[in-house]
């Protein structure tokens, strides 16, 4: 049992955290060793799991993620972008493999990942469900077959609570969507409607986002032409999608060279 790869969890008390706690209690290929809050959170100095309102496991919620870090193997983050900024050069510090969940970041934030990435392993995604991931290729293969007279819009859906828009699977499906095209998406997307815009560009790939209770995640993308639309459609029902890719994701890094890398290579799709 303790031979098993430890994991430490940033975020603990947050929707993914939590879940991420659960799926590694409930995993027999790897066990908890840390759980990191942020300086201040009332679950710090707490047993995490008495906070999560269940057994003690052992594990004290702590504010010192480098102390954390060096007792793990990996470390799953999934909180927000100037905190993963930070968990990324301890966890390089601590040879410990860095699973990304964390979306929001902007082009500077990756650019600082990639510098980290020389020293460890750090797999990302902004979703790491095995049905989004497919969602992708299927939707580059589509954008590939189709041409412009397919205005492509990407639809998302989360709850009240999210801060970030458009979503990290947005942005990867639109990534996705103007491969598949040839294009640059920097070049084409087109974000936030509002007033007189003019009518649609001609190859632009448009995206909305609806936020409202407690919704998980949903993303379409829509293919729409004079008499017909192709919409290809993923929902999240469940948070345990997320939290199992990242545990599969923890544990193919600890094979890998430092380096960055996405779910598409630890799915293989
Ligand atoms: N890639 C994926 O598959 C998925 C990504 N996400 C992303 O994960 C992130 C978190 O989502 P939720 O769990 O819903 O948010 P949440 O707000 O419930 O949890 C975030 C947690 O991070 C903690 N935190 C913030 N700064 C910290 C710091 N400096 N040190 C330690 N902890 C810190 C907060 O206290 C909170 O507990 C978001 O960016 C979201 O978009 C969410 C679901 C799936
Ligand atoms: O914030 C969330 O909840 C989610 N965030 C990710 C995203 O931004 O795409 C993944 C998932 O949709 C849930």
């Amino acid at each position: 049992m303790t031979n098993l790869p430890g994991i430490v969890v940033t975020g603990a008390s947050g929707r993914m955290g939590q879940m991420l706690i659960r799926t590694i209690q409930n995993s027999d290929r790897a066990r908890l060793v840390g759980a990191v809050e942020r300086k201040g959170h009332d679950w710090v100095g707490r047993d995490v799991g008495e906070a999560m309102g269940g057994a003690a496991q052992g594990v004290i919620v702590t504010d010192e993620p480098l102390e954390a870090f060096a007792h793990a193997q990996a470390v799953i983050d999934f909180t927000a972008p100037a905190a993963t900024l930070e968990f990324a050069a301890l966890a390089a510090q601590a040879r410990a493999v860095h699973v990304i969940g964390t979306t929001g970041m902007t082009t500077e934030d990756l650019e600082r990942l990639k510098l980290a990435a020389h020293h460890a392993v750090i797999v990302r995604a902004g979703n790491m469900s095995l049905g989004v991931n497919l969602l992708v290729q299927l939707t580059k293969r589509v954008a590939a077959a189709l041409d412009a007279d397919y205005d492509i819009e990407v639809i998302e859906a989360h709850h009240n609570q999210k801060v970030d828009a458009p979503s990290g699977t947005a942005l990867m499906l639109g990534e996705a969507a103007a491969q598949g095209r040839g294009v640059r998406l920097e070049d084409v997307s087109d974000r936030g409607r509002d007033g007189i815009t003019g009518a649609r560009k001609r190859g632009d790939i448009g995206f909305s986002a609806i936020r409202g209770g407690d919704i998980i995640g949903e993303h379409d993308v829509m293919f729409a032409a004079a008499g017909e639309r192709i919409i290809l459609r993923h929902v999240a029902s469940d948070r345990s999608v997320f939290a199992r890719g990242a545990l599969k994701a923890a544990l193919w890094g600890l094979d890998q060279h430092p380096g960055e890398y996405d779910m598409v290579d630890v799915l293989g799709l």
